[in-house]
């Protein structure tokens, strides 16, 4: 058995990074960029006003002072002329601040009286006044990234109308075995419904790849190979379930000798296996549900970002303290279901790998190394997020 992250440079070194295709900017949000892209343009482009006032000069301004208003000047507008000593242009927020002005006087600061402006005595002393480039540059860059909701808006802000990034992965989910029915199906005495794929899928459309339910492949090799041969133009395959040693567990039958690696010490997932089989990589996930989930996180997320030509590593952790007494840990790293709340964290008692009901209420995952002694309350362990804290 290797460990976890023997598994995950395993995972890395199976994988290959997608090509690059270029898309609108309305499509670009959760993408990954392939290059880094530059800013077409400064922004501002000139020295802007941030508020509805008077440009002025701040040489003048002192209570009671009157200016002379020379002009008006709405965003999208230009004034051409120089504000000069005693005399103020109207301005809003977004125009272009006038040759001379070094100052926006907010408009609840003056008194205005036809072409004529006297100042206040209770001043906001902010300038009020944005710099040109004070965002970006021309030429200023975004790196490697995934596209977050804001980075969107700052490629908009680029004039970035066409973004390069990495072709989503299409990943195909094969769930296995003769048990299994599809949900709203009628499962006959000795089957249950399949579950574990309908969560994995979630979880990579959520990373930034493109999950293709496939037809449950019954629990003989011509099964699992007629789906795997629908499944032949996916980047990624990922099967469930049939991993394990029983006479039944095909995917190890069928693609066990191909694999890089096909257990892991971790709990739950042992049975993970991986490696390439006709040029194609697969990854073989447990059956039990909550084994499928943890792996799908600890292992399809780290792997989809590599294919994604992002950083290769791990979740990211963090910890927080024991609300009571935990007990030592056997052989395996254990990924331990969990509730977060604040800075404290409480396993749940019930960690069997077949229980959805447990996972679905917790929003961590706390990490124990193998043979890891008892903890009081109040210890702090470390665990990875599974959703936003
Ligand atoms: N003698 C041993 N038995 C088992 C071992 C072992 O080392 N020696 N490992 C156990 C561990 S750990 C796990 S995890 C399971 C995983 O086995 P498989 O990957 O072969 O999974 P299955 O046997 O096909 O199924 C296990 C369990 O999960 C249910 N299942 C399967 N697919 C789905 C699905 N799509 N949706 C919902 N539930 C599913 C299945 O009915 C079984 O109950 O093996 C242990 N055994
Ligand atoms: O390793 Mo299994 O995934 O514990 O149930």
């Amino acid at each position: 058995m290797i460990t976890v992250d023997e598994a995950l440079s395993h995972l890395f070194s199976l994988c290959r990074v997608m090509p690059g295709e270029v898309v609108p900017l309305v499509r670009a949000e959760g993408r990954v960029l392939s290059d880094l892209v530059a800013a077409q343009r400064t922004q501002p482009p000139f020295p802007a006003s941030a508020m509805d006032g008077y440009a002025v000069r701040s040489a003048d301004i002192v209570p009671g002072a009157t200016l002379r208003v020379l002009a008006e000047i709405p965003a999208g507008g230009a004034w051409h002329g120089t504000v000069t000593a005693g005399t103020a242009v109207r301005i809003f927020t977004g125009a272009p601040v006038p040759e001379g002005a070094d100052r926006i006087l907010i408009q609840e600061d003056v008194r205005r009286d036809g072409d004529t402006i006297t100042v206040g005595d209770n001043l906001d002393e902010s300038p009020y006044l944005r710099p040109a480039g004070g965002d970006f540059e021309v030429g200023d860059t975004l790196d490697i990234c995934r596209i977050s909701p804001a980075r969107q808006s700052l490629l908009a802000a680029m004039n970035i109308a066409h973004v390069p990034v990495r072709r989503q992965p299409r990943v195909a989910l094969i769930a296995t075995g003769d048990e299994l029915v599809v949900p709203g199906e009628a499962p006959g005495p000795s089957q249950i419904v399949s579950s574990n794929i309908y969560g994995v899928a979630s979880i990579l459309r959520a990373q930034g790849a493109l999950p293709h339910i496939m037809p449950i492949a019954r629990d003989t090799a011509q099964s699992l190979s007629a789906t795997l041969a629908l499944a032949s133009d996916c980047d990624l395959v990922v099967t469930l379930g049939g991993a394990s040693v029983g006479d039944h567990d095909v995917v190890a039958q069928v693609l066990g000798g191909e694999m890089s690696f096909n257990k892991v010490r971790m709990r739950p997932g042992k049975p993970l296996m991986a490696g390439r089989f006709q040029k194609q990589m697969i990854v073989g996930l447990p059956g039990n549900p909550v084994s499928a989930l943890v792996c799908a996180h600890v292992f399809l997320r780290p792997l989809i970002d590599a294919m994604l030509g992002l950083p290769q590593r791990a979740l990211p952790r963090r910890s927080a303290a024991l609300s009571h007494d935990l007990g030592a840990n056997g052989g395996r790293e254990h990924y331990m279901r969990a509730l977060v709340s604040g800075d404290t964290v409480k396993v749940f008692d019930r960690q069997d790998s077949s229980l959805l009901s447990v996972i679905a209420n917790a929003n961590a995952l706390v990490v124990r190394e193998p043979n890891a002694p008892p903890l009081k309350q109040g210890a702090r362990v470390p665990f990875v997020p599974l959703s936003d804290l």
